[in-house]
């Protein structure tokens, strides 16, 4: 089930560094909210957060609240059980060294998923709404890194959304494919966003005006500006904003 994400005077710190300064944002149900901005204004920071991919970070310091729903995911929630509801795709697809039934199956069979059977339907559905089950039926048994980027990073995809999960966060997950495959999981992303809510960091403006419902631009570790994605495109408020979609930075 979709369940909405929300970030209240959200303040991290790396050691002394002020990487993210008082950022309160919603991240619709069902939707796709993306994060953009220049390197290094703190976006991929923002998207560790939501499942404390932060938490090993030595002299990570984060105040405020971290929202899945209604429940605060510092506080009332373990790391794994929040990982289950808040999967993530990272930038370079990274399947595990294990056969592709494996990779698929990997979270449920931690969180102690017994049924073989119940398995195998899961991991045909879950390829198949990925665009690769065809590619891969007969051959489930090979290793997870015997495929293309392509096929590898959908695979993760698979992988993330095997467990159902409330929101997927995925961290510039097209940056590392060629053209076919990025329009293959931007096409997916769109799909996700039916059944879970999606998060997206992008550097690619394009992209983000063809996925996302919601954009959010980062300036500085600052949330500069959140809107509809065609309306911040068309009509930005801010001028860090305009400068930034017109090229004058970034
Ligand atoms: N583990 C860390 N320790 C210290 N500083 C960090 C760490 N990770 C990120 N930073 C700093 O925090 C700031 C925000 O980094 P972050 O990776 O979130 O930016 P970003 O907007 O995602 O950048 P990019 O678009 O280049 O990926 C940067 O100044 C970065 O150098």
């Amino acid at each position: 089930m979709a369940l909405p994400m929300s970030v209240e005077h959200l303040n991290l710190h790396y050691g002394s560094f002020h990487a993210l300064k008082d950022v309160s944002l919603q991240m619709p149900a069902g939707q796709v909210t993306a994060f953009i901005g220049p390197s290094g204004c703190g976006k991929s920071t923002l998207l560790r957060c939501l499942n404390r991919m932060n938490d090993r970070i030595a002299d990570c310091k984060v105040d405020g609240k971290v929202l899945l729903g209604d429940t605060d995911v510092y506080r009332d929630v373990d790391v794994y059980t929040l990982r289950r509801h808040v999967g993530m795709v990272f930038q370079k697809p990274n399947p595990f060294p294990i056969s592709i039934f494996d990779n698929v199956t990997y979270g449920l069979r931690m969180a102690g998923h017994p049924k073989r059977s119940e398995l195998e339907e899961i991991v045909e559905r879950t390829l198949t709404e990925v665009g690769l089950w065809n590619e891969v039926k007969d051959k489930l048994d090979h290793s997870g890194l015997s495929l293309s980027g392509g096929q590898a990073q959908r695979l993760c995809i698979a992988r993330a959304l095997a467990v159902d999960p409330d929101v997927l966060l995925m961290d510039e997950p097209t940056s590392a494919l060629d053209p076919i495959s990025t329009g293959l999981v931007e096409e997916l992303a769109t799909k996700i966003a039916e059944r879970h809510t999606v998060v997206i960091v992008t550097h690619n403006m394009q992209q983000a005006t063809r996925i996302s419902n919601t954009c959010a631009f980062f300036y500085l570790g600052e949330l500069v500006e959140v809107a509809p994605t065609a309306q911040l495109f068309s009509d930005p408020k801010d001028k860090r904003t305009e400068d930034y979609l017109t090229g004058r930075f970034g």
